[in-house]
């Protein structure tokens, strides 16, 4: 372990200014990365011990070392912060949590990472609610600012078309949060939209290798049928109700049966049955994929006298419904599959031209729900966004600790939360 890593374990009390924020601005001024991880030091001493054989006398480093060494996939970084996450006491006085602020401030402006994986697997704040810091609390919203800076950062870089690395390099190293449904990224980008190569991991990750996969619907699920790609699951119902509930709830509506309403990606139909039961005016239904559409003309949803069904991806549909410039709604939901948050910023210009001014949009959220740090981070880059069209984004939090499955049938979770950031959005 380094000096400044070392420091960061919090060796003696009080915490404060000049034992820990003068050295650690030393180090790092010095030109100490503050993204120097625990792994690159087990590297570098490796490599010298391996010129000189005889120094091995450090015990107890060496066993720490091992357990880095022996992480699962070798990929974790385990920086400065996530030491000062992991060692910080449980009894913090107020004016020690000042300093503790500051050194995380430090860190940041000297660049250190907001959602680097340690060699547990853990991100920083999953080591700061461990070591009794509360959500509202300075040292994990100071976090939650660190990576919704981060994240509109990278987004201003890639509109600029400005490559500084890479993305695929950007998502591996720095554990990129994934904000889709599904919350792994494809493989690769090689994917050549012919049938026989779409079943693959790219099911989650591109949406045109995603429509051109073979779906299965199961008791309780819709998948991708050889990969077992989860792209619904009924463990959702109780979100869905929630969120039709909702789409009802625009103070302009006298009546249910006045609502016009639209549903963007129709899956098990969860959602949409729910909305029949309210019996709106018009319920429109936007589907892509052709099994999905299949699947609702044969059990019946082409026949109901109140629906609407718009076929095809909902970039191409919805924006003929714009230009047609004669259906607005008093709610839309929006939940789909392979998309990504590039797809809800460019929904969001749509949904602004459709809905009705005291109209409701909601969305099915797990942006970033694979890890709870991501989660808050996209809760807050949610809230900016609609922001600037004039919208507020008010959530309410839903246990799901009793709905959550077990994953077993499915090939991978998509959702990792014991908690539900439920949205509704409305013009301020
Ligand atoms: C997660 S499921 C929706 C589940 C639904 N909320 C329910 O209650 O069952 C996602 C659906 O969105 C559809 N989809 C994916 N991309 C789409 C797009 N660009 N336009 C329209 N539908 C899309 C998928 O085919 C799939 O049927």
């Amino acid at each position: 372990m380094s000096e400044l890593h070392h420091l960061l374990t919090f060796p003696k009390r009080p915490i404060n200014e000049k034992s820990y924020v003068v050295p650690l601005t030393e180090f790092l001024k010095a030109g100490i990365p503050a993204t120097y991880t625990l792994e690159q030091i087990i590297a570098f001493e490796k490599s010298n011990s391996n010129n000189n054989t005889n120094e091995k006398e450090e015990s107890d480093e060496k066993e720490k070392n091992e357990e880095i060494e022996n992480d699962d996939d070798n990929n974790s970084n385990t920086t400065p912060l996530h030491i000062l996450a992991r060692s910080l006491p449980k009894d913090l006085t107020s004016e020690e949590t000042d300093i503790v602020l500051k050194l995380m401030n430090v860190l940041f402006e000297y660049g250190a990472g907001w959602n680097f994986l340690d060699y547990e697997n853990k991100t920083v704040g999953d080591l700061l609610l461990l070591n009794g810091q509360s959500k509202d609390g300075p040292l994990y919203q100071r976090l939650v600012e660190a990576g919704v800076g981060a994240e509109l950062l990278l987004r201003k870089i890639d509109d600029n078309n400005i490559q500084f690395l890479d993305d695929y390099d950007i998502e591996k190293e720095e554990g990129h949060c994934l904000v889709d449904h599904a919350e792994e990224i494809a493989n690769d980008n090689t994917s050549d939209n012919s049938n026989e190569n779409t079943d693959n991991d790219a099911t989650a990750g591109d949406q045109m290798t995603y429509l051109n996969t073979e779906l299965e619907y199961t008791k309780d699920s819709l998948v991708t049928k050889n990969n077992r790609d989860g792209v619904m699951m009924e463990w959702e119902d109780q979100i869905m109700k929630l969120a039709a509930d909702t789409l009802f709830s625009s103070p302009a509506l006298e009546a249910n049966n006045d609502a016009i309403v639209l549903n963007i990606g129709f899956g098990m139909g969860i959602i949409d049955t729910y909305i029949q039961t309210k019996a709106p005016k018009l319920h429109y239904i936007c589907e892509a994929h052709p099994d999905v559409l299949a699947k609702m003309r044969k059990d019946g949803w082409y026949d109901k006298p109140n629906v609407v069904i718009l076929e095809g991806r909902w970039q191409d549909t919805l924006n003929r419904l714009l230009d047609q410039g004669d259906v607005f709604f008093d709610g839309i939901y929006y939940d789909t599959f392979s998309e990504h948050y590039q797809d809800m910023l460019d929904l969001y210009d749509v949904i602004v031209g459709l809905i009705k001014p005291e109209g409701i949009f909601s969305f099915f959220n797990g942006l970033g729900a694979d890890r709870e740090i991501c989660y808050d981070v996209y809760k807050k880059i949610v809230e900016i966004d609609v922001a600037t069209y004039g919208m507020k984004c008010e959530f309410t939090t839903v246990d799901i600790t009793k709905i959550l499955p077990n994953w077993q049938n499915v090939k991978r979770s998509y959702y990792n939360c014991n908690y539900y950031y439920h949205p509704c959005i409305s013009f301020i």
